[in-house]
């Protein structure tokens, strides 16, 4: 396997040449883009509607920094369900009502990623999450197979959560014998990286162990860093600048970090699996992948599984099943602290269908209509990822609904407007699990809520996020009354509006658990 630094050295072409034919480039095509929008051509239709924006700097001054999907929400009240800006010279499209995101969604045409500077020097084209084309489809394809053959989100996922749940518990006991106030987080991150580091590592990172605190901390640097503040994404002929001090950037630097520590896991592997890599009985994502190269290569097929796309596949799917979940939960029982009413009736509900000491189990969850349709309004009113990801035309002069999608543009599916449109939720801004309640009181499915986005490039991990919440709120709800400690009582506001990194982050607070 190859030297960290050769790999990502490998995507950085660049001299001073290059960078002023670059320069000059960008700023050539830019001229036209602008010349071609602002001119109203009469041949290519327009650009969806949107705000004029400043010049260079677009719509950046007037986004919240801190909470861009609410200024994106202002947007779209005003200019539709399809709207357009520029953040520096990045054009982005946002799509706000369902009928037409799912229409994108499930359109071929919109599989594409980004093709950012900063997107392909991070990347190299490689991996899941932003690779694009056949080289994505058969990633896609092989990793969900290879975790359904390990027990993705089936009985063996099912066991290693119950054991996770052991710890949560404990520590929830402690917690609350001695009142001590606590932020949550940490005990969930510790259980859903213990799931997916079994699955695609086939270890785990114990309690003190020095890697689960990078782990947790790279999660939380990753996840609440903003991608907007990247200024090559927004400014790509920037890139040249920010490449020269790499350790400048936040999301640059954790990216590397993680793919480092990623790396000296596949090596692990590699040592495990010895000199018979083929007889070699694989326990784990990466021993699947590892055994796929030496197959590809015997086939003269060194592209196809080349050291950065097993490192970025593997990581992907490490980081991207850790802290998503773990937020998840987190919101669900920051909304229990606040919506006292409904946590007493989740618990009367899990009291009369759960007996005695028993766990809640996947088989329940029919009988727990009311606890669905609480993890599903907090799944709606959180939107934990509120732009999803973004998506891109991947055929030029692509029109949709009348509107130009030009192929550089970044085209976001609004999860968080979508929750939040008064034609489809009788009461948007409100929490009111009753939007997922039949009047019979039975559960009635997702419906229009999409946090885990929908089409072809739906969440890989959504049947695996969803159980883990499931089976971990349940039983938590089902011992603990949760409440917030008293001097954090009076920022429901602050906490639950809280800000947007790649996830949306609550504010500070501290839980107590009693025991029930
Ligand atoms: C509650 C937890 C989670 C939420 C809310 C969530 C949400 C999302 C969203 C909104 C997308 C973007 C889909 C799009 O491009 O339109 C996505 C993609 C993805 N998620 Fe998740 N996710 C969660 C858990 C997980 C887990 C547990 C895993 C790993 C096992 C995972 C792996 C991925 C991957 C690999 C993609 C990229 C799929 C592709 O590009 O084809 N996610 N997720």
């Amino acid at each position: 396997m190859q030297r960290l630094s050769d790999l990502l050295s490998q995507q950085q072409p660049g001299t001073l040449a290059t960078l002023a034919a670059t320069t000059a480039a960008a700023a050539g095509t830019l001229w036209l883009v602008r010349a071609w929008s602002t001119s109203g051509s009469r041949q290519k239709p327009p650009l969806p509607p949107g705000p004029r924006g400043w010049p260079l700097l677009g719509s950046l001054p007037n986004m919240d920094p801190k909470r861009s999907h609410e200024s994106v929400l202002e947007l779209c009240k005003t200019f539709g369900p399809i709207i357009s800006y520029r953040l520096g010279s990045q054009l982005f499209i946002v799509i706000n009502d369902y009928d037409l995101a799912k229409e994108l969604l499930d359109d071929e045409n919109f599989t594409g990623r980004s093709r950012s500077v900063v997107i392909q020097r991070q990347t190299g084209g490689c991996g899941l999450l932003f690779s694009e084309g056949s080289l994505w489809k058969q990633h896609r394809r092989l990793a969900l197979k290879t975790l359904r053959d390990f027990g993705f989100a089936k009985d063996r996922s099912v066991e290693m959560v119950n054991i996770q749940l052991d710890d949560i518990l404990t520590d929830l006991r402690d917690a609350s014998e001695s009142a001590r106030p606590l932020n949550i987080l940490d005990a969930f991150t510790e259980a859903t990286n213990a799931v997916i580091a079994t699955l695609t590592l086939g270890r785990q990172f114990r309690r003190g162990d020095p890697e689960l605190e990078f782990v947790r901390t790279a999660a939380r640097r990753l996840f609440t860093g903003r991608p907007l503040q990247n200024l090559p994404f927004l400014f790509p002929w920037t890139d040249y600048i920010v490449r020269l001090f790499p350790t400048s950037n936040e999301l640059n630097l954790v990216n590397m970090e993680i793919l480092e520590f990623i790396q000296r896991q596949v090596q692990e592997r590699l040592k495990l699996m010895g000199a018979d890599i083929e007889g070699f009985e694989p326990e784990c994502l990466c021993d699947v992948y590892i055994k796929e190269r030496q197959k590809a290569e015997a086939a003269g097929d060194f592209e196809s599984f080349k050291d950065m796309q097993v490192l970025r596949v593997v990581m992907e799917l490490f980081m991207a099943g850790t802290d998503t979940t773990a937020r998840s939960l987190e919101w669900l029982l920051l909304y229990m602290t606040f919506e006292q009413d409904w946590q007493s009736r989740v618990q009367a509900e899990l009291d009369r269908v759960i007996d005695g000491e028993r766990r809640p189990s996947m088989r329940d969850r029919d009988q727990l209509p009311l606890t669905c349709a609480v993890i599903e309004e907090t799944y709606r009113i959180v939107s934990l990822t509120p732009f999803a990801l973004f998506h891109r035309a991947t055929q030029q002069d692509t029109v949709f609904h009348g509107y130009s999608f030009p192929t550089d543009a970044l085209v976001f599916p609004f999860t968080y407007g979508m929750s939040r449109d008064p034609k489809v939720w009788a009461r948007p801004n409100e929490f009111h699990p009753e939007h997922f309640l039949r009047p019979d009181g039975s559960f009635a499915g997702s419906g229009k809520n999409i946090p885990f986005s929908m089409g072809r490039r739906v969440c890989v991990g959504e049947s695996l996020g969803r159980m883990e919440v499931f089976l971990i709120f349940s039983a938590v709800m089902k011992l603990f009354k949760v409440r917030m400690a008293d001097e954090y009582l009076s920022k429901r506001e602050d906490i639950l509006r809280g800000s947007l990194g790649i996830l949306r982050i609550p504010g500070d607070y501290r839980l107590l658990f009693e025991a029930r």
